[in-house]
């Protein structure tokens, strides 16, 4: 994706608790025509959230035309394994205000959201908020060059 547009390609996973809700939203995504790879669990038994977070935040990590979307029963084991991986800005969103600023402020990379805090109703409303709203940049582009900047200066001993 070209960082100013909006979000196309989806690769999505889940762990056990955000199972249903990765079904149903997949199934609402295919039916209004966007492209979504499963990335698993293909069912509802126990799994490890970093499991299914590594597979995501891999292939966002390597191609900035993809965008992922992750679900747990918070969202935070998520969030705290996708945001590991460099270019990955993954956003923990349970309400539609955040859904939309953290694609015009911080240009949301993958979204995430907790099986076990919202329904489908409202989850979807937050995807397609989510995918339709662009990055507006200026200051924010300022902000996530500094954020993207971190590595370096912590690899130089700089922080
Ligand atoms: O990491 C989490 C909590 O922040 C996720 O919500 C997990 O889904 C949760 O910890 C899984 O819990 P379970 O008791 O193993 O179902």
């Amino acid at each position: 994706m070209n960082r100013e547009n909006k979000i196309g390609k989806i690769v999505i996973a889940s762990d056990h608790a955000g199972f249903e809700l990765k079904q149903s939203l997949i199934e609402a995504m295919r039916a209004d025509g966007v492209e979504v790879t499963d990335l698993g669990p293909d069912s509802s038994e126990q799994v490890d959230y970093p499991d299914y977070g590594i597979k995501v935040a891999t292939m966002v990590s390597e191609d900035e035309n993809l965008n992922g979307i992750v679900m747990c029963g918070t969202g935070i084991g998520m969030s705290i394994v996708v945001n590991r991986f460099p270019k990955v800005r993954g956003t923990l969103c349970n309400d539609m205000y955040t859904a939309k600023l953290c694609r015009q402020h911080n240009d949301s990379n993958i979204l995430i959201m907790g099986g076990r805090v919202i329904g489908m109703g409202l989850a979807y409303e937050i995807v397609r908020t989510w995918m339709s709203t662009p990055f507006e940049g200026g200051r924010h582009g300022r902000r996530l060059e500094k954020i993207n900047n971190i590595q370096n200066m912590l690899n130089k001993g700089v922080l």
